[in-house]
């Protein structure tokens, strides 16, 4: 039977020994608390680290933490003191999380962990790979494993991969100053399906895929050589009956226990005082010391609110190796002391701080007791809290203040929503929380609950792994009409068999790779050759078929005998004969979309016109891909309203746009080349929009490919120009 697994730094379980016996207890933070309903539900595995290093492990009891893991249907990932301190507390925690939540200033470039990364990214694969059986879908979270799906899909081609990041997508402005940023989107893309919470992280990826890796991104899937890729956002939700059933269990047990329960929280006489709510992990990017400031404000900007409230502050430590998080927790002992020691009378505290991490009861307690949450991230993936504030509150009322910052705020619109550097919006907001009436909060919480209730984390998880099986089908259609080795023996066997021959073969994207300047992207010895080779079997034809200008294909192929069609067919050199035009054209039209042309070189840089005789180019590979694709999709808008009334056609081609005479293109080329002449295997192959005539002009009976993975009218495609130079050498050593 097929298995998910999930595969995360952590696992959901924490392992301590004491006194040579293991202890569990559940891990902390969205990720764990949140995947654990989908794996408990699941009959997967759940691949991560225990907490434990191999140096805190004694030998004898390796075998009982493996067995304490897999008693919970987890495998452990084993790493050393080293790998922990560069690969979690290093580059995930000193690089990643710092950079992908806007905290440039935090974020180092230390060569040293970045490679400790990759190499346990190696470890957390090797252990995926070892577990892997067919049918068999992996779910890599997060990012201290951006490198594994391309680590796994190198070994496991055929196994669909999702990814999923917790935290915020940067900018490609923050993202593009990372060292390594090629490495990790190049290892995200071994992902089938990559997932984010909103669409503001989709597309912020999106961008850094195609302005770093260049590559094509059309809507939200992006084009592999040999595969798709689909990005997409998924919000993650909560286990919302876990919450609301607690809670309404909690609510029956009160009468006897709240006050009680409050008192004994914190020595205060003022019970009455309404109860502002504050849970996060210690981290800066939660705005913790922030929120405390805006506090202050708040009771000075409104003192009448003086013993009238109280901060409950539940900050879980977290990550308390990294420099910035010790500073942290220095500066908000700092505050709440000396906001304490400000406002406190002898029958009031302001601030009641917890620094440790709680148990499930205790926190529905904390969510159910408090009127207000406060949740002021400065940036935040999602912020989980929020949701389960909002499932915990049976009976509607409660109030939650939150980050605009926060993913889950832009499925939160009831809440109020705030800037978290603006102490005057959160004084405001402390303000109408406090005043807002019960039938304005019920209404709010239902419109929100009613949404987590909907969208929980069940439903969270199908979706991202129905889209995984989606994704799947893609993969098929691809597979269908990706040439197989029995389709390309059929193909070579037909070729021997023949008696007349014809190849047609694109240059540039089909021969030559594409480069920055059209100039260099001369032919090499070996395909000079090899097109001679061909040509020069017995019955055979070998024709390039360009958008090229003549001179150029001309002086290229300059002593090599075969057919040259240059400008999409404008000119023609025959074997062993000269250039002759193959129509009869007008060119005056240029006059007038020159300077049109030039509007666009000047408005777009990286752009500049390319001048044949019959026709007028305008490339942009090099302009700034999204800028290149709409000033091409207006250039092009523009010029076919101009063409309507001149007979000019615009070819879209591959980052270029050619205008021409409408009547020339490579299908009326290669037609008029066969016509009369009884070829009995006809072969087309191109990369491009221009080489879609040709696939659709030539008999059914030829072989029609297109190279890369494109929409086409071509019967076959194959992955690149390398795999074109192996059927060229199958070509000229049949
Ligand atoms: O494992 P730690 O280093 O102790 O950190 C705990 C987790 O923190 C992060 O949580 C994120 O995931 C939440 C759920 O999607 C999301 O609501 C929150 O905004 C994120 O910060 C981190 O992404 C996890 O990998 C950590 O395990
Ligand atoms: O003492 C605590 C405090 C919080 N949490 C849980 O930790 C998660 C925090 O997730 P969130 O998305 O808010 O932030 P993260 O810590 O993942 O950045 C929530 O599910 C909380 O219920 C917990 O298990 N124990």
């Amino acid at each position: 039977m097929s298995k998910t697994i999930i595969i995360s730094n952590r696992l959901p379980l924490q392992l301590q020994i004491d006194n040579y016996t293991i202890k569990a207890t559940p891990s902390v933070g969205g990720l764990a608390t949140g995947m654990k309903s989908v794996h408990r539900d699941s009959n997967g595995v759940w691949i991560g680290w225990t907490g434990l290093t191999e140096e805190e492990t004694p030998e004898e009891l390796v075998d009982e933490v493996v067995a304490a893991a897999k008693k919970e249907q987890c495998v452990p990932v084993s790493l050393t003191e080293k790998d922990i301190n560069g690969f979690y507390y290093g580059f995930s925690n000193r690089t990643i999380w710092p950079l992908f939540h806007y905290f440039m200033e935090y974020t180092e470039f230390e060569k040293e962990s970045y490679q400790t990364y990759v190499e346990v990214n190696k470890k957390y694969a090797n252990v995926v790979l070892e577990n892997i059986e067919e049918g068999d879908t992996v779910w890599v979270h997060d990012y201290q494993l951006m490198l594994l799906p391309e680590l796994i899909k190198k070994e496991r081609p055929d196994v669909q991969i999702g990814f999923f990041l917790h935290i915020p997508f940067p900018s490609y402005e923050v993202f593009r100053t990372l060292p390594w940023r090629v490495e990790i989107l190049k290892g995200l893309l071994g992902s089938d399906l990559i997932g984010f919470h909103t669409y503001d992280y989709q597309r912020h990826f999106l961008s850094s895929v195609s302005r770093i890796l260049r590559q094509e991104v059309s809507f939200n899937e992006i084009t592999l050589k040999d595969r798709i890729v689909t990005v997409n956002s998924y919000p993650m939700g909560i286990d919302y009956e876990k919450f609301s059933e607690a809670a309404a269990k909690h609510d029956a047990a009160k009468n006897q226990s709240e006050l009680q329960r409050r008192l004994d929280l914190h020595i205060d006489s003022t019970p009455d005082a309404k109860m502002i709510l504050s849970i996060d992990r210690l981290d800066y990017s939660k705005g913790i010391a922030n929120r405390i400031r805006a506090y202050e404000y708040f009771l000075e900007k409104y003192p009448e609110f003086k013993e009238k409230v109280r901060l409950v502050m539940l900050a879980v430590p977290s990550r308390s190796n990294v420099p910035q998080y010790q500073l942290l927790k220095k500066e908000v002992d700092e505050l709440v002391g000396r906001i304490n020691g400000k406002f406190a009378t002898v029958s009031w505290t302001p601030i009641w701080y917890f620094y440790r991490s709680m148990p499930f009861e205790n926190l529905i307690d904390l969510y159910t007791t408090c009127d207000v949450a406060l949740l002021t991230p400065i940036r935040d993936g999602m912020n989980l809290v929020a949701k389960e504030y909002v499932a915990t509150r049976t009976d509607k009322t409660g109030v939650l203040i939150l980050s605009e910052m926060a993913g889950a705020a832009q499925e939160m619109s009831e809440a109020l929503i705030i800037n978290p550097n603006n102490f005057e919006e959160i004084a405001d907001a402390l303000k109408q929380a406090m005043e807002m009436p019960e039938a304005e909060q019920i209404k709010r919480n239902k419109f929100l609950q009613k949404r987590l209730k909907r969208y929980n984390v069940e439903k969270w998880a199908h979706d991202f792994m129905h889209s995984l099986e989606d994704t799947a089908h893609k993969s098929d259609i691809v597979k269908a009409i990706r040439m197989r080795q029995d389709q390309e023996e059929e193909m070579f066997n037909a070729y021997k068999a023949s008696q007349k021959r014809i190849l047609f073969l694109d240059y540039d994207g089909t021969l030559r790779g594409f480069v920055n300047n059209p100039e260099d992207a001369s032919p090499d010895e070996e395909l000079l050759e090899l097109t001679k080779t061909i040509h020069s079997q017995e019955n055979t034809e070998v024709v390039i078929i360009s958008g090229r200008d003549r001179h150029t294909l001309g002086t290229w192929w300059q002593d090599v005998p075969i057919t040259l069609i240059a400008e999409h067919g404008v000119w023609k050199r025959p074997v062993g004969g000269e250039w002759a035009v193959t129509e009869n054209l007008k060119n005056d039209w240029m006059e007038t979309v020159r300077p049109i042309l030039e509007k666009y070189v000047d408005r777009t840089a990286g752009t500049f016109i390319e001048e044949k005789n019959y026709s007028l180019a305008w490339h942009y590979r090099n302009a700034d891909p999204d800028l290149g694709e709409k000033r091409a999709s207006e250039l092009s808008t523009v010029l076919k309203e101009l063409s309507a009334n001149n007979e000019l056609g615009v070819l879209d081609g591959n980052k270029v746009l050619e205008i021409k005479d409408s009547t020339i293109h490579k299908g009326k080329a290669v037609t008029k080349h066969i016509f009369g002449k009884d070829y009995t295997f006809k072969f087309a192959i191109g990369d491009d929009w221009t080489d879609e005539y040709m696939f659709h002009d030539l008999p059914d009976d030829a072989f029609t490919i297109k190279v890369g993975l494109q929409k086409t009218a071509a019967k076959y495609y194959v992955d690149d120009t390398d795999r074109v130079r192996d059927l060229l050498k199958k070509f000229a050593a049949s």
